[in-house]
C-alpha cells in the first residue's frame, strides 16, 4: 500500500487480527474486539492491517447492503462469520432504513454534494453503524449461548455515553434483544428535547437511561472508568456502543465508497478514479476516521476535511501540531451568539448550537495517532514488529501527557506533515452555522441541521481552495432533531414553518409520551452501583425469581 501501512492479510485468506493502540493487547479476533469494546490496556482496537481494496471499482453497481458485504468481508474473516451469516446480519440492519439507497447523495450546487445519512430509525448517521452493531451483538450472543441456561448464559452489559444521537441509535439497535442490558449516560439538560424523548420514551425492560449531572466528556470518562474497573468489566461483561467499538468505524467505511459511486452516476464529468474531497462534521473523530480507512483502502480521496464547531481541539491540532484542551473563557468576540448563550464551563466545553459535537477530547483521534506514529516509526527502517511496538509506545506517551498536562505536542514535524497529507480542518462558529442554515433555506429551500451546516460551511471554504474537485459533505442528522437551532436560524424567513417543512410524522407527539430516566451524580462509582443493581434485577427476573 502506498502510504506504508501493511496490507490486509485478509485479502489473501488469513484472518484479520486486531491490536490495541497502546500495544499491550494484541492478536485478537473480530468477535473479541467487538464484544470487549475497549482494550484492557485502555487503548482502542485497530486492525493489524488495512486491507487493500484494489478491486474497488468492480463494486460500483452494488446496492448499499451488497457493498457493505464486500467492504466488511475484508475485515471479518469467513472463519469467524460465514459469508451468508454476515449477509443476513447486514440485510437485516439496512432493511430498517426509509431510503431505498440507504444513504442517498443529493446535489446541492456546483461541486457540492450532500450525503444524507439520516434515513435510519433515529434520523442520525449513527443508525448506519448501530443497526449493524445491534444485530452483530445478537449474532455473537446467540452463538455463544447455544444450549446454555440461566447464569451460564453470556449476558452483555452495554454501557454508553451520548450527547444525544449515539444513545438513541444504540437504544433502537438493542431494545428488546435477549441477553443484553443497555445503560446510556447523557449529560442532563444538554441534549435536545427530541433526542431526550427518543431515548427516554423507549420503555423496554433492558433499556436504562441515566441523566448525569455533568458534560458529555464526563459521561465518556464514566464509561471508560467502568471499562477500566476489572471487577465490573469481567463480572458484568461490559460491551461498548460508542465509537470506541471498532465495529462502529467499520460499518461507516461503507458509505464513503457508496457515495463515491453515487457521485460517479450523478455527474457526467466525474469518472471512476477521479479524486473527491469528503467534509465531515466532527466531534469524537469516528465518522471521519472511517473515511481515513476508505482512503487507505484505495478510494481516491484527495483530502478529508475535519469540520469542528467552537470546540476546536482538532482544528487546532491541524493548525499547530498541538493537541491541547483549552479552557473556554466565555463567549468569543468572533462568531459568538450572546443571545443563544455560548457558555463557558469549567471543563472547557462550550455549549454550542451543534451539541452532538460539544466534545473536548475526541476519543478516536487516538486511532489516527497510532497510524501517524506507525508511519513515523517506519523512518527508522526497522522491522514491522518494531514499528508497531514504537507506535504503541508513542501513543501511550502522548495519551499520558494528555491526562497529566491537558495536552501534548507539538508532535514531531513529520507526524504533523503526515496528518496534513490526508486531512485539512476548519472551525465553524455558531453564527456561521446559523448563516449557513439561512443561506441554504433561501437559496435552494433545503433545511440543514446545525451539524450538517458546519460541514457545508467548511465545504464552501474548501471549494475555494480546491477548485474543481467535487466535495461530498456528510449530513449527519435530520434537522428536526435540533429544532432550537433550526428555529433560531429560520424563524424570521418567509415561507418557513417548522411543523410543515421539517417535522417528520415519526416525531409527532414524541415529547409527551411516557418516559423512564434516572438522574445520577457525575461519579463513576455511583453509576457502577446503579448498573450492578439493575443488571442483577434483570437477571433475577429472567431466572424467574
Ligand atoms: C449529528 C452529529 N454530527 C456529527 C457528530 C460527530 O461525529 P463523530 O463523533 O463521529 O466525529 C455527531 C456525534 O458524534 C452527531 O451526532
Ligand atoms: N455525538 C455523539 C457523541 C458520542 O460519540 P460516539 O460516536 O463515540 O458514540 C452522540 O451523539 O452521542
Amino acid at each position: 500500500m502506498s502510504n506504508g501501512v501493511p496490507n490486509g492479510e485478509s485479502t489473501n485468506g488469513s484472518p484479520q487480527r486486531y491490536l490495541s493502540t497502546r500495544g499491550d493487547d494484541y492478536d485478537l479476533s473480530f468477535e473479541d474486539v467487538v464484544l470487549k469494546g475497549l482494550a484492557s490496556d485502555g487503548g482502542l482496537y485497530i486492525p493489524e492491517a488495512i486491507p487493500d481494496a484494489s478491486n474497488w471499482q468492480s463494486w460500483k453497481d452494488l446496492s448499499f447492503p451488497d457493498l457493505a458485504l464486500e467492504v466488511l468481508s475484508l475485515y471479518i474473516s469467513p472463519s469467524e462469520i460465514p459469508r451468508d451469516d454476515l449477509k443476513g446480519i447486514i440485510d437485516r440492519s439496512y432493511s430498517t432504513f426509509r431510503a431505498p439507497e440507504t444513504t442517498p447523495l443529493k446535489h446541492l450546487h456546483d461541486q457540492l454534494y450532500l450525503l444524507e445519512l439520516f434515513h435510519g430509525p433515529t434520523f442520525a448517521f449513527k443508525d448506519v453503524a448501530l443497526q449493524f452493531l445491534g444485530n452483530l451483538f445478537e449474532y455473537f450472543l446467540v452463538r455463544r449461548n447455544v444450549g446454555k441456561t440461566g447464569r451460564d448464559r453470556h449476558h452483555l452489559t452495554v454501557v454508553g455515553a451520548t450527547s444525544g444521537d449515539t444513545g438513541s441509535a444504540a437504544i433502537y439497535g438493542l431494545r428488546g434483544k435477549k441477553d443484553v442490558s443497555v445503560f446510556i449516560t447523557h449529560p442532563k439538560g444538554r441534549v435536545s428535547p427530541i433526542q431526550e424523548a427518543q431515548m427516554t420514551t423507549v420503555l423496554d425492560k433492558n433499556v436504562h437511561n441515566l441523566a448525569v449531572t455533568g458534560t458529555f466528556d464526563d459521561c465518556q470518562d464514566i464509561v471508560k472508568a467502568l471499562f477500566a474497573d476489572p471487577d465490573i468489566n469481567s463480572t458484568l461483561k461490559l460491551g461498548a456502543v460508542n465509537s470506541i467499538n471498532w465495529a462502529r468505524i467499520l460499518a461507516q467505511i461503507v458509505y464513503y465508497f457508496h457515495s463515491y459511486f453515487s457521485l460517479s452516476k450523478a455527474s457526467s464529468d466525474f469518472k471512476l478514479g477521479d479524486k473527491v474531497r469528503f467534509v465531515v462534521p466532527t466531534g469524537n473523530f469516528g465518522d471521519v476516521l472511517a473515511g481515513y480507512f476508505a482512503l487507505r483502502m484505495g478510494l481516491p480521496i484527495e483530502k478529508l476535511v475535519v469540520a469542528t464547531n467552537e470546540n476546536d481541539i482538532l482544528d487546532r491540532f491541524w493548525k499547530t501540531g498541538k493537541y491541547e484542551k483549552k479552557p473556554a473563557t466565555g463567549p468569543e468576540a468572533e462568531g459568538g451568539l450572546p443571545q443563544d448563550g455560548v457558555k463557558a464551563h469549567e471543563e472547557g466545553v462550550k455549549e454550542t448550537l451543534s451539541p452532538a459535537m460539544d466534545i473536548l477530547v475526541s476519543s478516536n483521534f487516538e486511532r489516527l495517532l497510532w497510524f501517524l506514529a506507525y508511519e513515523y516509526a517506519q523512518g527508522a527502517k526497522m522491522d514491522e514488529e518494531w514499528n508497531k511496538k514504537q507506535a504503541g509506545q508513542e501513543v501511550t506517551a502522548w495519551l499520558k501527557q494528555l491526562k497529566s498536562s491537558s495536552g501534548f505536542g507539538p508532535v514531531p514535524k513529520e507526524v504533523h506533515e503526515t496528518a496534513k497529507r490526508d486531512f485539512e480542518s476548519e472551525r465553524v462558529s455558531d453564527s456561521q452555522t446559523v448563516e449557513t442554515i439561512k443561506q441554504y433555506f433561501n437559496k435552494i429551500d433545503y433545511v440543514l441541521d446545525p451539524h450538517t451546516a458546519i460541514g457545508v460551511a467548511a465545504s464552501l471554504r474548501s471549494i475555494e481552495r480546491a477548485g474543481q474537485v467535487p466535495h461530498i459533505s456528510l449530513s449527519t442528522a435530520h434537522p428536526a432533531k435540533f429544532a432550537g437551532a433550526v428555529e433560531l436560524a429560520l424563524k424570521d424567513e418567509s415561507g418557513f414553518n417548522f411543523e410543515e417543512k421539517v417535522l417528520p410524522p415519526e416525531f409527532h407527539g414524541l415529547e409527551t409520551k411516557e418516559k423512564r430516566v434516572a438522574t445520577v451524580e457525575n461519579d463513576w462509582k455511583a453509576v457502577r452501583e446503579l448498573v450492578k443493581k439493575q443488571v442483577e434485577e434483570e437477571l433475577r427476573t429472567e431466572d424467574g425469581n
